[in-house]
């Protein structure tokens, strides 16, 4: 899962439990089909699966630098973001609703979008990520506070 510098800013990592698997799948197709090279940290079925080994592998990889944006599913969304929001530099956003996704870039810099397969529609679905992927961070008065929450 290494990957240059170049590919950097189009490279994303997503990861799901099994009750997102199914949708998982369908915002990585669409986000190949957008030029996005998609890191897949699983799981790879819907057989049953512990969220934290996935919301743990994204989260790892976001902390550390390796991408500078994930994307995490499960049923409620609810356990992936208590999980990554233990991990240093993760700012994790469980979003339902346009508004949401796009103030968590505006305000918040989120980099790990998270979402609840089994509250959320694929077309929502999608609308969500590339909402998220296209909002930058206001920074300002913003850089200060999200600075506050690691420090
Ligand atoms: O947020 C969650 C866990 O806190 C997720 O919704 C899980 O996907 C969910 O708990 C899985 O439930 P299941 O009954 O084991 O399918």
């Amino acid at each position: 899962m290494r990957v240059n510098k170049m590919d950097k800013y189009k490279s994303i990592i997503i990861g799901s439990d099994h009750a997102a698997y199914e949708l998982k799948e369908k915002i990585k197709a669409y986000l190949i089909d957008k030029g996005y090279l998609v890191a897949d940290a699983g799981t790879q079925s819907e057989a049953s699966v512990n969220y934290v080994t996935y919301g743990k592998k994204v989260a790892k990889a976001v902390s550390n630098g390796q991408y500078l944006k994930g994307i995490l599913l499960c049923g409620t969304g609810l356990g992936m973001s208590m999980v990554a929001n233990r991990f240093a530099n993760v700012r994790a956003a469980l979003c339902s609703d346009i508004f949401s996704a796009k103030m968590s870039r505006v305000h918040n810099d989120s980099n790990i979008l998270v979402i609840g397969g089994r509250i959320v529609g694929d077309v929502l679905a999608f609308e969500l990520v590339q909402t998220w992927l296209d909002t930058g961070f206001e920074g300002g008065r913003h850089l200060e506070r999200i600075q506050a929450i690691d420090n």
